[in-house]
């Protein structure tokens, strides 16, 4: 028997297969607690989607999309402009020297992911718009599948669920990690909370994420499979779920010599961020005001807070 007192916590890995997809499956309702629990107590999970096949040319082939537009010289790159957070064309600068990421707004539309497309060839790459649009929804799937699980556990009305489903967007982000040789430093990404209702993480074989758990300790997630998503809660589901939920604050790192590609599908939620009413009682008061999701990115954004990605921003913006 070993001691317990170094050990590093365990990550929860929910598999997706079969039976455990359809609600009328014998492992429906375990998964949905499972899935509930792990965001509770970790913030976090590994999920298993064995539902894509053939699984390494899915994921493969959104990994060999990545590479064609990371090879695009920085000009054509940084066509991709947004005044909002992490949507244009970010990285490979002082601070963030081994990072650079893409966001595409909109992935489920197949028009956005042409758009993107467009300004990246304008000569245009149907096939590129293609893998992405259709790797776009298979992760928007899996999001809504998460919510529905969630909602489903906490037995919440299904209406709750739609209204959700029917306000959310997809932002896709598109990310590669390259150890520069003219810094010292290994850090990708530092340490932060996502502001998303929820963060869906793909990546192909190379390491380099990890999450800390409540106890500070720093777990590197090390996917079981090529067909495993990490799911991270953000802000946004900290606080509609009122603080039941705790969003997950994350690192990345890139040691290798091969090149990291992570694939992100951030979703945000168009309506006004509200608890339902299942999940206040007199044991969990109202935690947060009402609030727009929007209205709390520009807060963020605009914040003069010392360590912004430390702080509860949330409970700062709209906290009770
Ligand atoms: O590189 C990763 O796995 C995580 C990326 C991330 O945390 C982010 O883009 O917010
Ligand atoms: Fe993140």
């Amino acid at each position: 028997m070993g001691s317990t007192a170094s050990v590093v916590p365990r990550i929860p890995v929910i598999s997706l297969r079969g039976d455990a997809l359809t609600e009328q499956g014998a492992d429906w309702t375990s998964a949905c607690r499972a899935t509930r629990l792990a965001l509770e107590e970790y913030g976090w999970f590994e999920l298993v989607y064995d539902v894509v096949e053939p699984t390494e040319e899915v994921h493969g082939s959104v990994h060999g999309a990545m590479e064609e537009l990371f090879s695009l010289p920085r000009e054509t790159k940084m066509r991709n402009k947004s005044p909002r957070l992490a949507q244009g064309y970010s990285g490979k600068n002082s601070v963030l020297p081994n990072f650079e990421g893409l966001g595409l707004d909109g992935v489920t539309d197949k028009a956005a992911c042409e758009a993107f497309t467009n300004l990246m060839w304008p000569q245009g790459n149907p096939h590129f718009s293609d893998v992405v649009h259709r790797y776009g929804l298979m992760m928007a799937e899996v999001q809504k599948l998460v919510v529905k699980m969630v909602v489903e556990s906490y037995g919440i009305g299904k209406e709750k669920e739609e209204a959700v489903a029917n306000s959310t967007t997809y932002l896709l982000r598109l990310l590669r990690y390259e150890r520069s040789p003219t810094v010292e430093t290994n850090i990708g990404l530092k340490a932060h909370i996502d502001k998303s209702f929820i963060t869906v993480l793909h990546q192909n074989h190379v390491h380099g994420l990890e999450v800390r758990s409540r106890d500070g300790q720093w777990i590197p997630y090390r996917p079981s499979s090529p067909s495993s998503f990490a799911v991270l809660a953000g802000d946004i589901l900290m606080a509609w779920s009122n603080d039941r939920i705790q969003s997950c604050y994350h690192r990345s790192f890139i040691d290798s010599d091969e090149t990291r590609y992570v694939v992100g599908l951030f979703t945000f939620v168009t309506g006004i961020i509200e608890a339902p009413e299942e999940l206040v009682d007199e044991e969990h008061p109202l935690r947060y005001k009402p609030f727009l999701n929007q209205d709390f990115l520009d807060f963020y954004a605009s914040s003069t807070v010392p360590d912004k990605n430390e702080a509860n921003m949330v409970k700062l913006y709209c906290g009770i």
